[in-house]
């Protein structure tokens, strides 16, 4: 809900997709309190799915350390500590790394786009639901590849275009009509979900991100789809 200045800024988030990095850190700390349980109902519950399917996708073994960039509330980086693997949280929205508090996995408050790691410290890195909403997103795969060691790994997961013509259609139409009346009933937010609509509509389709990690210098670039496409996950090497 929040005061009109909040819903002036957050207006200009849905109106421009400008991306100022304060105002997005400052939309999630305003999401932050119900974020988790309105991603379970908004996915139908396909969200426990598509963690489980980026944590195979990225293929860490025990004693390895991965960083899962724009963690939120950590709810993706619990999924990616599974069996022996180290796995930290960084965001810069504090309001979300707070309401993940109790998830017991490390947490650092840092951008995506300057990293607070040293080179080639990482065996992986991941960012689900999150490259979107960087303001400056191949700059962001710049920086994964500095903070990534030679031969780990990268791992997109992120929501892309549904592959069958006619369902793309009936889920445009979705995103346009059901996503925010939903949102109003379950999140503290409503307009911030109504940018996540917009949001998703304006990111590029599989093949164009493909490209795009690819000339920021990853290597072995491929993806496969989730839910017919609704959400891809990319994955790259660092060469
Ligand atoms: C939709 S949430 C995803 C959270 C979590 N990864 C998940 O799967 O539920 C997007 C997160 O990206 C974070 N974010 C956006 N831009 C960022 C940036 N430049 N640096 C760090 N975090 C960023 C936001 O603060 C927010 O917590």
């Amino acid at each position: 809900m929040g005061d009109r200045r909040d819903s002036a800024h957050t207006a200009g988030l849905r109106a421009g997709l400008d991306k100022q990095p304060a105002d997005v850190a400052a939309m999630f700390d305003r999401v932050a309190k119900r974020y988790d349980i309105t991603n379970t109902v908004l996915s139908a519950g396909l969200d426990a799915s598509w963690r489980r399917a980026t944590r195979e996708a990225l293929g860490a073994r025990p004693g390895q350390t991965v960083l899962d960039v724009a963690a939120g509330t950590a709810v993706s980086t619990v999924e990616l500590a599974a069996g022996g693997v180290t796995a930290i949280a960084c965001d810069f929205s504090q309001g979300m790394l707070r309401a993940g508090a109790a998830r017991p996995v490390p947490k650092v408050a840092g951008d995506a786009m300057a990293l607070p790691l040293a080179d080639e410290s990482v065996d992986g890195v991941v960012i689900s639901f999150g490259l979107r909403n960087v303001a400056d997103p191949d700059a962001a795969l710049r920086e994964f590849r500095r903070v990534t060691r030679p031969g780990g790994t990268l791992v997109i997961c992120e929501f892309s275009s549904p592959t069958w013509a006619p369902f793309r259609t009936v889920y445009t139409e979705y995103l346009m009509k059901a996503l925010p009346r939903i949102a109003r009933a379950v999140s503290s937010n409503p307009e911030a979900y109504v940018y996540l609509a917009e949001s998703i509509r304006a990111w590029p389709d599989q093949a164009a991100l493909a490209r795009r990690v690819q000339e920021a210098g990853w290597g072995e670039v491929a993806w496969h789809d989730l839910t017919g496409g609704i959400v891809a996950l990319h994955r790259a090497r660092r060469v």
